[in-house]
């Protein structure tokens, strides 16, 4: 049965770690928060106190897991881990800086910072395209689970641009013109089938957070 009340859901993306304070591409890599990742989760958390969220889904990826275990335990819920949150895999470029990847391989750098939709990273890398793909499907199988319900969604810098893009129907080869910065409170609606943006990067919470891409 369709539920055509609206899915409100509040994206967060993971706390800072060692690798995005250095710009280095984390993708599949399971690199876990650094300190001041796990102060902004609790800060997140102390944040969304008092809000009523019917689930919490995280990306199956440490760095989410840590953040969501920090919110769930101030809010009284498990955890959901869901593998379609996750971030972009990014093939041989995982493990590089931008830097780097930019210096040693600068066609696919080019094509990768084109936002060439067909593009895949050698060595299991996904799409832009199919990256997208998986990032819909997932955030539509959550709004059609929750509707007239709010959720929280813990997941990655590259899951939060395409759920943006999503909301206000930009194409996903424009530029980005907006910040994703780590534990920020996003917030999307879906409902009747259509997705809005309600409120992006609120990082009242928060002090000199990294944004995802600094660069870009
Ligand atoms: O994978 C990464 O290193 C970055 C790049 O977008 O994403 P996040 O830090 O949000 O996982």
């Amino acid at each position: 049965m369709t539920n055509n009340s609206a899915c409100r859901i509040c994206l967060i993306r993971h706390g800072e770690t060692a690798w995005n304070t250095e710009r280095r591409l984390q993708g599949h890599i399971d690199v876990p928060l650094n300190d001041t990742g796990l102060a902004q989760a609790e800060a997140a958390a102390r944040r969304l106190a008092g809000q009523g969220f019917a689930a919490l889904y995280s990306s199956d990826l440490q760095r989410a897991r840590q953040t969501a275990a920090a919110i769930a335990c101030h809010h009284g819920l498990g955890a959901e881990p869901e593998h379609r949150l996750r971030e972009r895999h990014y093939g041989l470029f995982q493990g590089l800086t931008y830097e780097e990847a930019e210096h040693r391989h600068p066609e696919l750098y080019r094509r990768f910072k084109a936002r060439d939709a067909t593009f895949a990273f050698p060595e299991s890398g996904e799409s832009l395209h199919d990256f997208a793909a998986r990032v819909h499907t997932a955030l539509a199988d959550i709004a059609r689970r929750h509707g007239g319900e709010q959720v929280l969604v813990v997941t990655h810098g590259g899951v939060l641009d395409i759920a943006h893009r999503l909301a206000t129907g930009t194409a996903l080869a424009a530029p980005r013109t907006f910040p994703i910065p780590n534990a920020a409170l996003n917030w999307i609606e879906h409902q009747d089938g259509s997705w809005r943006l309600l409120a992006w990067a609120d990082e009242s919470h928060l002090r000199g957070s990294l944004d995802e891409l600094p660069n870009a």
